[in-house]
């Protein structure tokens, strides 16, 4: 209901609602106040807007409080004169409150400052607007902040409210999206205690405060308490806190400068705006309301708020909208006398103008969207010295949050305590374990002397080729079971590279280079070792003895050798094609001390593969007849003592050996722990210099004994070989591994054809 003044102007009432007397809890709107009646008394002064009425406000204080927010409603509706529309709370605590039950009275309520979500929602508000947006746009700033500094872990600190509940679920919701772990959310009725208790044990380091600013002080109070402050923690605050608000009022417990102390350099969120320039409907700018609302605060004891500009711009809203409604209305011979609590016809009308809004204000252009409220640009700011900083702004709708991405004011930027952004967690120091050096030097001792050995059989088997001990033996084939143990030797300088090796590029170069020499020293060993075995099995085990053998010449056991080679490669290169072999860093896990620090006890280098079992199964099942069948050709022939074939018994021995050696490792690999590559190290390593070594020496020191014999006594040395010879040696003795049979006369009793 609208009433007459002496000047013919017709009064519209607005119910008013403030924060001011709130005894520092919630949040305290009152510094709006003088914000929206500087904005009334400009508009009552101006004849382009309402010139025919004069808009009166009645304020009531809310206290931010949900009892004191039903008693100001029930006043504004009881006391006359009758209100058209209503502004406020600032508080949602007070504004669900009163927009839950305005819309029974037909009232048209427009909020400058409630951040609540559940205010956006319009089955339950159907009438209520507001010029500021819901409190979790604010979160989207906070969220790009947190990839901009590439904190992936952070800790929540909530107050048991509708405004931080629905912020709260919402942005779990949106952390988990965005890869970002909350370690800890926790919420207090009266005592932080356990709170910070909490965030010190689980090592919290970004902590976001979805609180009122009572609460908050009182969390940064326990937390110097506890001890649990330090440029290594990060705050990130709401921005619409009071000035100053870490300055005590009527709170006990802690000191100014101890909660000081603990917010340090603090980030803040808050909504923006623009300083618009442009045509605003007001005819003011920010700067130039901001003056006129600096010089307005000397009439009132409140302090200046950060939302006076959206309080100044809603109060424009309304009138803009009461202006368009009155001429509306003269259309269908009505006024705003018609309006009554009971009547929907009048606020119908003020709601459709009201949702066609589009007017300029100082806080920029205002628009409502479907919920009757608008998306404003989020300021971020930080506490550098001794005041807060507007560091730069996030605009939902242009700056894409993943990227971290914000616009910095002119001439700002974050400052840090240490020179840097704290890190989401504690440094570990989580050094690279190494293969132990001792271990190393030993193992690769044993390996370099297993080398030089190998070297040196190579040249005795290549320079006593002509004598008969060794081109009795297969020299050849030998050769190639001697280049097998000789990788196998490479083999253990490549499994303790782990004593070296730090970057993840070069080892997994390694991965694959000692997988592949690995399989092939294996093939080229034990296949050459092997195929010999076979030979002597098949010569005895067939009566058509020297036939066997013909078809039996060294280079069809090469051959074989040469297959089995080709094999291993086509299967190597399968396997990596398929599931490349590649390096990663293993952690082997952490521990607190009681001291409450967190002790890493380090990492490792370790090569890995997707199907890593089923690989090995596969290479196991490709090996190992290898060493079965060869254990079973090496017992069979356990007995055949010749002297051209004079190395079969301790073939089958060196097969014996590796086939121990191999049950023996493979289970013990499959126990040891993986970070421990000092065990695997010296596992492997001991597994490749003692099959080599054995190998070497049961291949070798009975040809050298007999050697040296041979070149020491030659006579004495014929004279054995000739009482050595029995059935089959003479004839043996005569083929010489590559032409067969040279004199079949040399052999009278073989059944050569
Ligand atoms: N958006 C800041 C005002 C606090 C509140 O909504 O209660």
């Amino acid at each position: 209901m609208s009433t007459a003044v002496s000047s013919q102007k017709t009064m519209l009432h607005i119910g008013g609602f403030i924060e001011v007397n709130t005894a520092d809890k919630g949040w305290n709107s009152a510094g709006v106040q003088p914000a929206i009646d500087l904005a009334i008394k400009h508009i009552n002064n101006r004849t382009d807007i309402l010139p025919n009425h004069t808009i009166q406000i009645h304020w009531k204080d809310t206290k931010c409080s949900d009892a004191y927010a039903i008693k100001a409603l029930v006043e504004q509706l009881r006391k006359p004169p009758t209100k058209v529309a209503l502004i406020g709370p600032g508080c949602s605590i007070s504004a669900v409150l009163v927009a839950a039950a305005s819309h029974f009275w037909n009232l048209i309520q427009l909020g400058f400052s409630a951040g609540s979500s559940s205010l956006s929602d319009k089955r339950r508000f159907p009438l209520f607007f507001r010029v500021n947006g819901p409190e979790f746009t604010l979160y989207k700033a906070a969220v790009s902040l947190l990839h901009r500094f590439n904190w992936k872990r952070i800790a929540i600190v909530k107050q048991d409210e509708d405004l931080f509940n629905d912020v709260h679920e919402r942005l779990q919701t949106m952390l988990k999206k965005e890869g970002i772990s909350v370690i800890t959310a926790n919420s207090f009725v009266k005592d932080p205690d356990n709170v910070i208790t909490d965030l010190k044990n689980r090592r919290a380091r970004i902590i976001v405060i979805l609180m009122y600013e009572d609460k908050s002080r009182m969390v940064m109070c326990e937390a110097h308490r506890q001890n649990f402050f330090g440029s290594h923690i990060q705050w990130i605050i709401p921005g619409w806190y009071s000035k100053d608000w870490w300055k005590v009022r009527n709170f006990s417990g802690c000191s100014v400068e101890e909660i000081r102390r603990v917010a340090r350099n603090f980030l803040a969120v808050q909504e923006g705006y623009i300083n618009n320039t442009v045509n605003t409907l007001s005819g003011l700018t920010v700067d130039e309301f901001l003056t006129m609302y600096e010089a307005e605060l000397q009439n009132y004891s409140f302090p200046n708020n950060s939302y006076a500009v959206f309080g100044y711009d809603s109060a424009w809203v309304l009138a803009s909208a009461l202006e368009k409604t009155v001429m509306q209305l003269k259309e269908k011979n009505m006024s705003f006398d018609n309006f009554s609590y009971k009547s929907a016809s009048i606020r119908q009308e003020l709601r459709s103008v009201l949702l066609r809004t589009n007017l300029s204000g100082i806080s920029g252009f205002i628009k409502f969207d479907k919920n009757q409220e608008r998306l404003n640009m989020i300021w971020i700011k930080q506490f550098q010295g001794d005041k807060e900083v507007k560091v730069g702004y996030f605009d939902p709708e242009r700056h894409n949050l993943r990227k971290g991405e914000l616009t910095f004011f002119a001439g700002e930027n974050f400052t840090w305590p240490d020179g840097k952004p704290p890190k989401d967690k504690d440094p570990l120091n989580e050094r690279l374990i190494k293969t132990n050096l001792t271990l190393f030097y030993v193992m690769s001792s044993v390996a370099a002397t297993g080398l030089l050995t190998a070297f040196g059989l190579l040249f005795v088997n290549y320079h006593f080729r002509f004598h008969s001990v060794i081109r009795q033996s297969s020299p050849r084939l030998n050769n190639v079971i001697v280049t097998g143990c000789l990788l196998f030797y490479c083999c253990v300088f490549l499994y303790g590279a782990e004593a070296f090796v730090e970057s993840r590029g070069t080892h997994t170069v390694i991965c694959k280079v000692r997988r592949g020499m690995c399989s092939l020293s294996f093939t080229l060993a034990f296949g050459t070792m092997f195929v010999k075995t076979w030979r002597v099995y098949k010569i005895f085990t067939n009566k058509q003895l020297c036939k066997q053998l013909g078809m039996l010449h060294d280079r069809h056991l090469l051959a074989i050798v040469f297959g089995l080679v080709c094999l291993d490669v086509v299967y190597i290169t399968a396997w990596e094609i398929a599931d490349p072999i590649t390096s990663y860093v293993q952690h082997l896990g952490r521990e607190t001390t009681p001291d409450g620090r967190e002790i890493s006890h380090g990492k490792v280098l370790n090569c890995t593969l997707n199907y890593r079992s089923l690989w090995y199964m596969f290479w196991a099942i490709w090996k190992s007849p290898f060493l079965v069948i060869g254990l079973f050709l090496a017992w069979e022939t356990r007995n055949v003592t010749l002297a051209s074939l004079n190395d079969s018994k301790y073939i089958g021995m060196s097969v014996y050996n590796v086939v121990i050696m191999t049950l023996i490792t493979v289970p013990l690999s499959f126990v040891i722990d993986h970070g421990n590559i000092d065990a695997k190290f010296a596992l492997f390593g001991t597994l490749f210099n003692a099959v080599s070594t054995f190998t070497l020496l049961l291949l070798f020191v009975p040809k050298i004994i007999k050697l040296r014999d041979e070149v020491a006594s030659p006579e004495r040395a014929q004279n054995t070989n000739h009482a050595a010879k029995s059935f089959n040696d003479s004839c043996l003795e005569h083929h010489d591994g590559r032409n067969g049979y040279r004199r079949h006369d040399e052999c009278p009793h073989c059944k050569c054809s």
